[in-house]
């Protein structure tokens, strides 16, 4: 994954002073559903600095751009990259230059229609897909628009993102989602997408032994759609009994917890032990981007299996590249997700993947964002999704 194509585009999203707002809207029509409170409300907004540090601050009521929609975020996710993005200071090449807010895994209802938008009104209930890519390069006109070398990511340098009440988003990259979707679970459309996309690029088969290696928010999510894909057995791995636990509470009773002093045949072998019924995994989805994670996860696939790197690490990572050749075991990457959410919402809404919610283990309100993110980053706070909510 070139770190550079994690955002390549300056974000311009216009602001509107308070001052220049009639009623706290920016003079777009506005339906009755929408409580003319919640609009006045302050436009909190966590930003994070290139120094490692993180701060909520009012930001004015954002106009919206034509083509797009002024949303209400009513719940956000914390994912592990703002947590890097904070503590790091960058991922790979990509770094926090300036201050930037944070954010994309977001859901909301929708408060204002740009010009020229169509079929979207007020009042809809809508999931944030935050890359937002070109449309114009080839890599999106053949329809692999993860890959757009001119993606503006939310909450990813330099774009700001959706951690804050009020945001603007182009209408392409919204998803409507139904009534009986929580706005909490419709911002989990994000990690879940995750999983999605690294599925489809490994078309896994009705029962095929599967392992997965870390079994954080993305693991946990990637169990699940694995196991609604027909995989079967799933060994999950990590080093955290809590994790290990949340796993088996949500019905992955295979866990295996690693002990970093064995070595990578030893985690094979146990491995294999605890898939139990003589299987050896032919696919491992990698969900912690550790050295040491990904070479077992390799030793520990069949001959001719399928490695599916998901977890993001160091940018060089050394693998045994000749034993995967005389074994022909194979690499596969997945990088974020292309024309997901509808078909994740629509799995969701049907209950294919099981109690999604179980992946949601704190939740906060707006104005305790900082202390969201200092649960998420503290381990021995044992969280797992942390989620901003604002309703
Ligand atoms: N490919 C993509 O598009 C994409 C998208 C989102 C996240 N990611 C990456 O996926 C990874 C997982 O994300 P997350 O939010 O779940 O992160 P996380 O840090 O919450 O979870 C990773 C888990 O791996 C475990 N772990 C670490 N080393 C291990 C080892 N040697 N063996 C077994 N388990 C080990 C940790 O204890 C932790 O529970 C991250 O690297 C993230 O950057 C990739
Ligand atoms: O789920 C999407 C990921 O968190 C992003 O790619 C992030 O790692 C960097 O922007």
């Amino acid at each position: 994954m070139a770190p550079t194509s994690l955002n390549n585009a300056s974000e311009q999203v216009p602001h509107a002073t308070k001052a220049q707002l009639p009623t706290g809207l920016n003079g777009g029509a506005t339906a009755s559903i929408i409580d003319p409170q919640i609009l006045v409300r302050p436009n909190l907004a966590l930003w994070v600095t290139k120094d490692h540090q993180i701060y909520q601050k009012e930001e004015p009521y954002p106009v919206c751009p034509p083509g797009q929609c002024l949303i209400h975020v009513k719940a956000t996710g914390i994912c592990g990259s703002e947590i890097h993005f904070w503590k790091s200071g960058r991922i790979g090449d990509c770094c926090v230059t300036h201050d930037i807010i944070l954010g994309h895994e977001s859901a909301g209802q929708i408060v204002e229609i740009g010009e020229g938008v169509q079929g979207f009104s007020v009042g809809d209930r809508v999931s944030i897909e935050p890359g937002v890519s070109c449309w114009e390069c080839e890599q999106c006109l053949r329809g692999r628009y993860n890959l757009c070398p001119k993606v503006k990511f939310s909450g990813t340098p330099p774009s700001d993102g959706t951690m804050r009440r009020f945001v603007a988003h182009p209408a392409r990259f919204l998803h409507k989602i139904p009534d009986t979707m929580t706005y909490a679970v419709g911002a989990l459309i994000e990690p879940l997408s995750v999983a999605y996309n690294a599925v489809t690029r490994a078309s896994p088969y009705l029962g095929q032994p599967v392992l997965i290696a870390g079994a954080g928010p993305i693991g946990l999510a990637m169990a699940l759609c694995a196991r609604s894909a027909g995989c079967h057995p799933i060994c999950i791995t990590d080093l955290e009994d809590n994790r290990l636990a949340q796993a088996r509470s949500m019905g992955f009773q295979q866990t295996l917890k690693i002990d970093l002093g064995w070595d990578r045949f030893e985690t094979a072998r146990q491995v294999r032990r605890v898939m139990g019924e003589g299987c050896a995994p032919s696919l491992a989805f990698e969900c912690t981007g550790a050295e040491s994670s990904i070479n077992s996860a390799i030793y520990a696939l069949e001959d001719g299996g399928t490695l599916l790197q998901v977890g993001c690490g160091k940018p060089d990572i050394a693998v045994p590249l000749m034993s995967m050749g005389f074994r022909e075991v194979n690499i596969v990457t997945s990088f974020r997700y292309r024309l997901s959410w509808p078909v994740v919402i629509r799995l969701v809404n049907a209950g294919i993947f099981g109690d999604v919610t179980g992946l949601i283990t704190h939740t906060f309100p707006i104005e305790q964002t900082i202390e969201a993110f200092e649960t998420c980053a503290d381990r021995s706070k044992l969280a797992i999704k942390v989620q901003i909510v604002d309703e």
